[in-house]
């Protein structure tokens, strides 16, 4: 055991989170597993009851307006160089100071200035740590809080490959009890609201308040701690610019204002912080209104009219206008027959939108006056909140608002105007944006006919191996999916028998050229780039062996070498295909579920990019150990994609490629070639140069191969 680990005693006051976790972590390198568990489970412990202490302070602080204000505070607002503050400043000024000066009172205010680096962003290594308590929890045979720390670590933390592992194992462990995968960080406000819901499924209305009723109070109580949370981190930005000089010059109503105004930003995403969790969330940004319109419903089903009155009035007091709402209003009221005057909304609701809206109020205030931002969270502030100026700048946003959450606007490829083929195909995601060195997400190189097509040839030929005895095997990968590929060569001679239409063949070819001529000229303008291997492959989950998969339907891997994780180098050498120099993988639909394409960094465990699947999305990147990647499983549906290498060696150039597009040639295109050749007869004195007729072949390639318009 290292020397000077924190002393653990129960019923002790919690100490500062961030260095039991960092003696957690010195316990665990130094191999002392059982102290280590303890000074984790500890911290966080102590993380829990350091989000309560400091919700129950803010609420006391709330309460007690008006205390002493230190003087410096009110004298201070003419010392700074900024501009001069008028009567409404210095009143805002005054609540800031008081509600500041206030809160400094709180425990933990100024504990181990650690605390608050914790706080900023770092959640994550907390919640790490109960990744690290459950390798421990392995090691010290406490598997059932072992399987619930892995789950708790991967709900949070889906992508994290290394944990999709270890929780396959725990799951093959036959000691471990299906209901040990618990997830300890479930707010009891889900688990509640999960709860309800399902009684209110089952016509168990008056079982069903109780628990309804909980999740909303738990819900507020949440939304609460998260707001008194909200000056941590930007107490910890303050410090940082102040040490690189660049806080403190505006004076100090600017310093004030400017904290005061993020911790208002910070506090109005609480809700939807509350409302929001990795893998799980409530309907955004309606996360009370709808908890409400449960509440009521059920109370008039178990014929508790006032209160169901009370808690559609609360939704009107969010939504004035929904229809809905003033229906159900307008039922309770002929229900209960006499007018109850008493009868309102919720006073929490109340309460909380008042202050809510007053926040609002500041904060549009500081946008309009002192150029702030603010990005308003809900949808239902009323339109009075906000300033005049600033509705049209505000509506225009609106307006954009659906684009926030789509990739960057495609930019067309304008500098490779000269290559006629590229027509309507855009650059939608670079290197940069997939936070790697030679990667490109295309879009627009099929269009939907051609990917029916390509679809219908990938059906048909699965179909035609069926019925010759060929099943759809398993996938090479993964025993929950189905994998299904074709060959161009596979596709040409199906095609010559007639088992699937030429037409998709044909395609097959010309858009695997269109896919080389794309990479080339995207990464390699200056050297020819091969196909070296086409393949169209389907991938479709197996039904009824899709709950909890952790596998994936395409491990982590590079594609021309043999990656090693733990060094994070990529041998090029056999098994892997190391003359593939760039990979395609060009996508055919999006109508399953799952099966994003993603990039890892060398040590195959953090994942740097994703790629969702859709028609005529070419992933282009260098098949090296900068990219590997890997395909999460396809857990519904059938996903198919052409996958195409490229390579530099002119001698690993696929054969059979060729040899499919002789298979298609057209019967008459075959005649008038004999025919030519029957004209020019090598027996002829002055025989055609070889090179002639590869150039009537290249011609016939380079022929405008846009069929697009045709289809
Ligand atoms: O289908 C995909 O998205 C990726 C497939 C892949 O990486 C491969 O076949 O090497
Ligand atoms: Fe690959």
């Amino acid at each position: 055991e290292p020397p000077g680990l924190a002393r653990l005693s129960p019923g002790a006051p919690p100490q500062a989170p961030d260095l039991l976790y960092a003696d957690g972590l010195r316990a665990y390198a130094a191999g002392a597993w059982a102290p280590a568990v303890a000074l984790l489970r500890e911290a966080l412990r102590s993380q829990a009851a350091l989000g309560r202490a400091r919700r129950d302070c803010g609420a006391r602080c709330a309460a007690e307006p008006g205390a002493a204000l230190p003087a410096v505070l009110l004298d201070a607002p003419d010392s700074g160089p900024g501009p001069a503050q008028g009567a409404w400043e210095r009143h805002h000024l005054h609540l800031i100071s008081q509600t500041e000066a206030l809160r400094s009172l709180c425990p933990y205010r100024t504990p181990s200035k650690g605390v608050w680096r914790l706080r900023d962003g770092q959640v994550f290594q907390m919640v790490s740590g109960q990744f690290l308590l459950c390798v421990w929890n392995g090691k010290l045979k406490k598997l059932d809080l072992a399987a619930a720390a892995a789950h708790t670590f991967f709900v949070a933390n889906p992508t994290h490959l290394q944990m999709r592992e270890d929780m396959a194992k725990y799951r093959r462990m036959s000691r471990v009890r299906p209901q040990s995968f618990r997830d300890l960080e479930t707010p009891p406000y889900w688990a509640a609201y999960d709860d309800g819901l399902e009684l209110l499924g089952r016509q168990e209305a008056g079982l069903a308040l109780p628990r309804l009723e909980e999740a909303l109070q738990e819900s507020l109580a949440q939304v609460e701690s998260c707001r008194a949370g909200c000056e941590g981190p930007e107490e910890q930005q303050r410090e940082e610019e102040e040490e690189e000089g660049t806080g403190g010059q505006g004076g100090l109503y600017e310093t004030i204002a400017g904290h005061w105004i993020r911790v208002l930003q910070c506090r109005q995403r609480c809700v939807g912080d509350t409302a929001t969790r990795p893998g799980r969330s409530f309907p955004v940004p309606d996360f009370l209104p709808s908890q409400l319109r449960r509440l009521h419903e059920a109370h008039a089903q178990v014929g508790n009219l006032s209160q169901a009155m009370e808690n559609v009035l609360s939704v009107l007091l969010f939504y004035p206008e929904d229809e809905a709402a003033k229906k159900a209003l307008n039922q309770y009221q002929a229900q209960l027959g006499e007018p109850r005057p008493g009868l309102g909304p919720r006073e929490d609701i109340r309460q909380f939108i008042l202050r809510s809206l007053g926040e609002k109020r500041q904060l549009y205030y500081a946008m309009e006056h002192l150029g702030t931002s603010f990005k308003d969270p809900d949808s239902w502030t009323p339109a009075a909140v906000i300033p005049e100026a600033l509705r049209e700048k505000l509506r225009e946003d609106q307006e954009k608002r659906p684009w926030d959450h789509e990739p960057p606007q495609p930019k067309p490829l304008t500098h490779w105007k000269d290559v006629l083929l590229l027509e309507g195909v855009t650059l939608t995601q670079d290197a940069r944006q997939l936070n790697g060195s030679e990667r490109a997400v295309l879009d627009g190189l099929l269009t939907p006919a051609e990917c029916g097509l390509l679809l219908q040839l990938a059906k048909d030929a699965a179909e035609a191996g069926a019925r010759s005895g060929y099943r759809g095997r398993r996938s090479p990968h993964t025993p929950h999916e189905r994998f299904e590929g074709l060959t161009v060569l596979k596709a040409a001679q199906l095609a010559r028998a007639g088992a699937v239409g030429s037409q998709g063949a044909k395609l097959l070819l010309e858009v695997s050229e269109r896919v080389r001529t794309l990479t080339q000229a995207y990464f390699s303008p200056e050297r020819p780039l091969h196909l070296s291997f086409t393949h169209l492959v389907c991938r479709s989950a197996i039904e009824g062996e899709q709950e909890q998969r952790m596998d994936l339907s395409h491990p982590v891997h590079a594609d021309n070498c043999v990656l090693d994780p733990d060094t994070g180098e990529c041998w090029r050498e056999p098994p892997a295909y190391t003359y593939r120099d760039y990979s395609g993988l060009l996508y055919l639909n999006d109508d399953f579920h799952g099966g994003d394409l993603f990039f890892t960094e060398p040590n195959a465990l953090t994942v740097t990019a994703q790629v969702r699947p859709r028609c005529g999305r070419l992933v282009a990147f260098s098949s090296g150990g900068e990219n590997p990647h890997g395909v999460w499983a396809v857990t519904r549906g059938r996903r198919c994609a052409l996958a195409l290498w490229h390579t530099w060696a002119p001698e690993h150039r696929e054969q059979e490629w060729t040899e499919a597009k002789e298979l298609l040639k057209e019967p008459e295109e075959e005649e008038e070639e004999e025919e030519e050749e029957e004209e020019t007869p090598s027996r002829d004195p002055s025989p055609e140069p070889p090179s002639r007729r590869l150039q009537r072949v290249q011609d016939r390639v380079g022929k405008p191969p846009r069929v697009r318009e045709e289809l």
